[in-house]
């Protein structure tokens, strides 16, 4: 059984706690891994060793040196590729296309583009004039934020944790890495890889644990913690967002999303259907910037919903052991049992239930009957007000809606709380442009989806976030500047 210890200071340590937790398999059902649970002293041990980093090797060390050392990890990390696949799909299910594809290149990736960045970037420069003729420069200073609390979700655990711990060492800052206690494997695995390229010892923290009474309420909590930056749940987003004002600790925060996909009649069919497939079913429908509405311009609505419901049909259920599996399982037990009382919800409002609505029939005996499995599923026929309109799942299933004028789905896409991303389908150059500018999100991808360039802006409005990472937008929450003004 394998077991995953605390890193901290440079090493693998038991939890001063004692205390355990079970790592459930996904796709089997069955406990794969002993977790050890971080309590008070353990967090504190974590802290005072990134804090003390910040004064040690990697704090005296040159930024291009520190940025020539991620380097080296981000090509360790291809080196470890298939050991970061293999604990990434066994923690999630996830299907090892989607592994290999996507999360760990991402990861390692998350590393080269933030140190390729920093060794090349400078500061403001201002002369001023000044009455008595001497003048005064001014110089923007960058100073590392000092220790960063990074909470990280499961549903894509090394791509997500990377983008944040990269653009923070990086910048010289030292981390305390808390990962979902759904997916400990790869933030692990990581500690190892950091000690073999020979990152400083307390540089790179990783403590496992829950959130409220746990480890992450208590790094969050700490006070030699400078900043947070967290991936997730919206209302974990505000529950964090208290635990930082104590001490004004700045945050950055990437959340939820119930993100529309908009067809125009002009549309690609054929690229629709492949985009929306990809937004909609890609990772169990388990991404934040995955689609959960999509309204079609009437004319080719019942034909899209055919062609959409042909390919939800087509797609094959198994864990990442199953050859040609091209849907993996739901996280969990509990998130199984989340997105199924909105399948249960759907049903009793009455949607039209195009395809899916439950859960998989495997024959007897078959792995998948003891894993979190859920069909995927499409409705129709739901008011906007609906709570299956309105609220994220974070499954396999969206609700499809018929639309008329461009106004009219303007409002209907902007009509949410959440503002993430959206996709809109058309050929038409100009409305591309229109609508993509009043749509109300941080991101609008036209004929495609989740392509990232990652020099951009990344986050969302209104309660899907606070704050951008990506590029230069990464360096103004991992810095601090300081002005200094020279008096000639
Ligand atoms: N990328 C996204 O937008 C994601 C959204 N979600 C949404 O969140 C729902 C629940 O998933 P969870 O894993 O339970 O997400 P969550 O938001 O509860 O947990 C994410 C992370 O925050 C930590 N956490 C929870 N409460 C905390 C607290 N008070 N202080 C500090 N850390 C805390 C957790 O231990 C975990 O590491 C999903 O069903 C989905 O709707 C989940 C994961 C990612
Ligand atoms: O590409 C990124 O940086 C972020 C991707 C986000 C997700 O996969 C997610 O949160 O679901």
């Amino acid at each position: 059984m394998t077991t995953h210890k605390l890193f901290i200071d440079g090493e693998y340590r038991a939890a001063k706690s004692g205390k355990t937790f079970d790592k459930i398999s996904p796709s089997t059902g069955k406990k794969i891994a002993d977790v050890h649970e971080a309590l008070a002293e353990d967090v504190n041990d974590a802290v005072e060793a990134a804090a003390a980093a910040l004064n040690g090797p990697w704090g005296k060390m040159p930024k291009a040196e520190r940025c020539d050392l991620l380097m080296k990890l981000a090509d360790a990390i291809d080196a470890r590729k298939a050991d970061f696949m293999e604990a990434e799909v066994q923690d999630t299910g996830h299907t090892r296309g989607f592994a290999e594809k996507v999360e760990i290149p991402r990861g390692a990736a998350n590393f080269r583009i933030f140190a390729e960045m920093l060794k090349n970037t400078g500061g403001e420069y201002f002369h001023m004039d000044t009455h008595d003729g001497t003048g005064a420069a001014n110089l923007e200073l960058h100073r590392p934020k000092g220790v960063i609390g990074v909470i990280s979700p499961w549903n894509a655990p090394f791509l997500l944790m990377t983008w944040k711990v990269g653009p923070a060492l990086a910048c010289g800052n030292t981390v305390v890495v808390k990962p979902s206690e759904e997916s400990p494997a790869t933030a692990t695995l990581l500690g190892e890889v950091m000690n073999e390229v020979g990152i400083p010892k307390g540089v790179y923290n990783v403590i496992h644990g829950f959130g409220p009474e746990s480890a992450g309420e208590l790094l969050t909590q700490h006070p030699k913690v400078n900043g947070i930056t967290f991936t997730g749940e919206t209302r974990t987003g505000e529950a964090i967002m208290k635990q930082a004002a104590i001490g004004l600790r700045d945050v950055s925060f990437e959340l939820g999303g119930k993100n529309p996909a908009i067809v125009f009649a002009d549309a690609d069919m054929d690229k629709a259907i492949e985009v929306t497939m990809r937004s909609c079913f890609a990772n169990t429908g388990q991404v934040c910037l995955g689609t959960e509405r999509i309204y079609v311009e009437r004319p080719i609505f019942d034909e899209f919903v055919s062609r959409l419901k042909a390919g939800a049909d087509g797609l094959k259920q198994g864990g990442p052991d199953t050859d040609g599996a091209t849907i993996g399982p739901l996280i969990s037990a509990e998130h199984r049992e989340k997105v199924l009382s909105y399948y249960k919800k759907a049903a009793d409002l009455g949607a039209t239930i195009v395809t899916g609505g439950g859960v998989p029939d495997f024959p007897e005996g078959d792995y998948r009957n003891e894993g979190f499995f859920v069909e995927p599923t499409i409705w129709t026929g739901l008011p906007e007000d609906s709570p299956i309109v309105r609220e994220e799942i974070f499954g396999p299933c969206c609700h499809i809606q018929p639309f008329d004028t461009e106004e009219e789905v303007i409002a209907m896409a902007n009509d949410t709380n959440y503002g993430l991303s959206a996709t809109l389908l058309t050929e038409n150059l100009g409305r591309a442009h229109r609508v993509g500018g009043k749509m109300e999100v941080g991101l609008v991808w036209v004929n495609s989806w989740f392509l990232r360039d990652l020099r951009t802006a990344f986050g969302g409005s209104k309660s899907s976030g606070i704050g951008r990472e990506g590029g230069v937008h990464s360096l103004e929450f991992y810095t601090e500047r300081t002005n200094l003004c020279l008096k000639l």
